[in-house]
């Protein structure tokens, strides 16, 4: 048996929900098959058909931590996520490949009928609610707005309704949740999809192993 049968498999750490789903095709493009559904096993730990390979099932936001600290050896994580992992731990991840999937941008959206226009002249202040605080902070901060962030986890939407803020930075996909929420979108920050992120200390120790599953996802994502 060689060394590399004998060591131990790779770890990937992805999101269930769309991550996986869209992660799925790359996979199968590199002839690895997954052995069960999370949404439907609720297992945590999945076996592939590749014996090199096995999964572990994370929130999305916790994606960068686990490959960072190299309980993962590698993952996949939105831009979104990357920024606000980012600056708390600088450099901390290898990002090699842009992966295209789970494709949407970051925008500021305001109720309809908001003067954003009028609400961000210099010198002005605004009410920001946002989980993404870091990449609000420096779009803000480049248009010389000063801005109050209010840190939120989940249904930003509902901010601006009941009076927590005057506009929110979020993810806009087809706009729907926007739509649905009487809200629009007053200015694009960022186009995002997901990226796949390596453990730094992995790169060198378990380069063999690794090298060939980039090269696989680069091809995959290049489709
Ligand atoms: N509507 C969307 N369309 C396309 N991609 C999206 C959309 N919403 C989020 N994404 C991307 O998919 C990633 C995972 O989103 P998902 O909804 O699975 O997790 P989450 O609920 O944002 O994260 P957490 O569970 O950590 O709070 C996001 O980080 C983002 O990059
Ligand atoms: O423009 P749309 O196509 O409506 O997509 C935008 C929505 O998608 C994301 O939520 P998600 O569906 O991930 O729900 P969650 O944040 O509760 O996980 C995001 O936070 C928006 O609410």
């Amino acid at each position: 048996m060689s060394s590399q049968a004998l060591a131990r498999p790779l770890t990937m750490a992805l999101s269930k929900g769309r991550i996986f789903e869209e992660t799925l095709p790359l996979l199968e493009a590199a002839g690895i098959r997954v052995s069960e559904n999370p949404e439907q096993s609720r297992k945590l730990i999945i076996a592939t058909s590749d014996p090199n390979l096995r999964l572990i099932i994370v929130r999305a936001s916790d994606v960068p931590t686990y490959v960072e600290y190299g309980a993962a050896d590698l993952g996949i994580a939105g831009k979104d996520v990357l920024i606000e992992h980012a600056a708390q731990h600088p450099g901390g991840l290898y990002q090699p490949i842009d992966l295209n999937i789970a494709k949407c941008r970051l925008a500021v959206a305001v109720r309809k009928g908001f003067d954003y226009s009028a609400a961000v002249h210099q010198g002005a202040r605004l009410r920001v609610a946002t989980k993404y605080t870091q990449a609000a902070r420096e779009h803000f901060a480049a248009k010389g707005v000063y801005v109050d962030l209010i840190k939120l986890y989940g249904s930003m939407e509902l901010a601006p309704l009941v009076g927590l803020a005057d506009a929110i930075v979020d993810l806009v996909s087809t706009g729907n949740t926007l739509k649905a929420n009487d809200l629009v979108a007053v200015e694009d920050i960022m186009p995002i999809s997901s990226r796949l992120v390596v453990n730094r200390a992995a790169l060198k120790t378990r380069h063999a192993q690794l090298q060939p599953l980039l090269d696989a996802f680069e091809r995959a994502s290049r489709k």
